[in-house]
């Protein structure tokens, strides 16, 4: 390694998110907070300031001692000091795309909350992401200026209750509440107004700091959230790096652009480095390219990253979402750091004693092994379980498959959220429905055909018709099964049950109106033929092969046939299957 790079490991890089509602002070927080900023911190863009709102993630950081309480067992510290990065991420709620994708750099989150308004929207919205992506929470409640001092405490205090009370269910049902005034006095207060209860924050802060995992083997996957170039030199990318590491002179892939790069220099904050590993902050210059080609999206070793055209997911329902979670439906689906449009086929295995046939899958699926499907599973209609507030994880017992709009490119094992986020931002209601990871992805458009060929997803299906009359003992005609316009075809030679107890085959059609002719295997009880012949007995005139025997015409339908059958939701070989 080389002095540089020694030198740099002696820094922990701590990322922390800034997340909460809309004009909470997360902006005003970071900049209370930092001393150094990077490129884009405290809302440089100009739209950002023209609007007053931040529209990106901003990045800025400040260095404190190392805590005491990350040193070894001897005492040992293993850095000289921690950096914090604080990720400011945008409130408004149309910018949810951007706060997903810069919550799951964070290894603390700080939720804001201005402690006058308290919870609203998208402090939930933001809370429900915490628990998706971040180990740990933190929660501030800033504008305590606006509170009158006589009331200040007991307004405080009040307010944390509540809080606690909201995060009861949640796992961060312990985690610090601390309150502050980031910016006293609003916009309009100089500067020079010094903000409250900030170094008691940084000290918490440091309380609630661990030792992240950081591993710098692996194929390098760096999320991109900015990108400029300088004139002479090559063009910048900034961001984070989720795993593994890069040096100088290595050469990284842009999937987006669909090029390859060499990389020129590394800085971390300004300070050029060798090289960086998985959890740190850099600017990597590689060889020129238009910056305007990618504001965002990841930067990979080459050949790392498939793009997917359809993936199977492990799935849960976020207890919080209110809609239904229809399947065949379309979700916005953030798969790694891409949203895209996506149709959703929810699935599981069957239910107890639904099938006899259906055995339970060889490999549960783990985030170590990916899930390959080799047999058949039952479809639900709807998808009801999984009332958690959003805990992290697979779910073992239910999947989906995602049709994507557009191909996306993402690591394999990565996070997955579904939401509605054409919901009416101003309903007050969660517009995130769903979360998972990618188990096995697809790279071929043609994947029905080819790359899914073991994947069934059924429904099974109940219906129930009546026996309109019998034509010789071994065939009767029924009726109320299918509609008059059911390809009738495709139900020939499936197996019915009689209320009486016999079994029989479909046959065929029998006219134009959706009746059909069964084929009774064993023949007609006496009984059976008894019960149809006593409701409303009439002579027949004779008809179909049996022509010159009794024909009966029940009006009372008596005699019930149950067909019972698997419907395929998505199946390669469009085939139908009787259960
Ligand atoms: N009185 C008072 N006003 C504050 C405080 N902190 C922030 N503000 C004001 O609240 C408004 C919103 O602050 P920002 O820091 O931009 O809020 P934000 O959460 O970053 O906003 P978005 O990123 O757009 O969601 C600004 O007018 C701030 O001056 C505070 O502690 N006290």
């Amino acid at each position: 390694m080389s002095e540089s790079v020694d030198s740099r490991t002696k820094t922990l890089n701590f990322n922390i998110g800034v997340l909460g509602h809309v004009d909470s002070g997360k902006t005003s927080l970071a900049r209370a907070l930092s001393s150094t900023a990077s490129t884009a911190a405290f809302d440089k863009n100009p739209q950002s300031r023209e609007r007053g709102i931040t529209l990106d993630l901003g990045f800025s950081s400040f260095t404190v001692d190392f805590p005491d309480h990350l040193r070894d067992g001897e005492g040992q510290q293993p850095y000289d000091n921690l950096q914090f990065t604080l990720v400011d991420c945008p409130g408004h709620a149309s910018l949810i795309r951007t706060i997903i994708g810069g919550a799951q750099i964070i290894d603390l989150m700080m939720l804001v909350v201005d402690v006058v308004k308290g919870v609203q929207t998208q402090t939930a919205e933001c809370l429900l992401i915490g628990e998706l992506t971040c180990p740990g929470m933190v929660v501030i409640l800033n504008k305590i200026d606006l509170l009158p001092p006589n009331k200040r405490q007991s307004a405080i205090e009040k307010m944390t209750k509540r809080l606690h009370k909201t995060l009861e269910n949640t796992r961060f049902k312990d985690c610090p509440v601390i309150s502050v005034a980031a910016k006293p006095g609003g916009p309009e207060a100089p500067d020079t107004e010094e903000p409250q209860g900030v170094s008691e924050l940084i000290e918490l802060l440091k309380k609630q700091t661990y030792l992240p995992k950081r591993n710098p083997r692996g194929d390098l996957l760096m999320a991109v959230d900015h990108c400029f170039s300088i004139r002479g030199q090559g063009t910048v990318m900034t961001g984070t790096i989720l795993q593994g590491s890069l040096a100088i002179n290595d050469t990284v892939e842009i999937p987006a652009l669909k090029v390859t790069k060499k990389i020129k220099s590394v800085q971390m904050f300004r300070k050029p480095v060798s090289g960086a590993m998985q959890g740190d902050r850099v600017g990597v210059c590689v060889t020129q390219f238009d910056p305007k080609l990618l504001e965002r999206g990841v930067v990979c070793t080459p050949g790392s990253l498939r793009t997917l055209y359809a993936a199977v997911i492990s799935v849960r329902k976020i207890g919080y979402f209110k809609g239904s979670l229809s399947t065949r439906a379309k979700f916005h689906i953030t798969v790694g750091h891409e949203t895209v449009m996506a149709r959703v086929t929810f699935f599981g295995l069957p239910p107890l004693g639904a099938s006899d046939t259906q055995p339970p899958p060889t490999q549960p699926c783990s985030l170590e092994t990916p899930f390959t499907f080799d047999r058949e599973y039952f479809y639900h209609d709807e998808y009801v379980s999984g009332q958690g507030e959003g805990s992290s994880g697979p779910d073992p017992e239910q999947w989906a498959l995602l049709e994507f709009e557009r191909p996306v490119t993402c690591p394999s094992l990565c996070l997955v959220i579904g939401s509605k986020l054409d919901t009416d931002i101003h309903a007050n209601a969660c517009r995130l429905a769903f979360q998972g990871r990618l188990l096995q992805g697809f790279e071929d458009k043609a994947y029905a055909e080819t790359s899914l060929p073991h994947l069934q997803i059924y429904k099974t299906k109940y219906k129930e018709g009546q026996v309109e009359r019998v034509t010789d003992d071994y065939t009767v005609i029924g009726r109320n099964l299918f509609k008059k316009e059911t390809n009738l075809q495709l139900f020939v030679g499936l197996k019915v049950t009689l209320s009486t107890g016999e079994t029989g085959v479909i046959e065929g059609g029998f006219g134009q109106s959706g009746k059909f002719k069964i084929r009774i295997q064993e023949g007609l009880s006496p009984e059976t033929k008894q019960l149809l012949s006593s409701t409303s007995k009439k002579k027949g005139k004779g008809g179909g092969k049996g022509g010159n025997e009794e024909e009966c015409k029940t009006d009372s339908q008596p005699v019930n046939i149950l067909l019972h059958f698997k419907r395929y939701i998505f199946d390669p070989h469009k085939k139908m299957v009787q259960s």
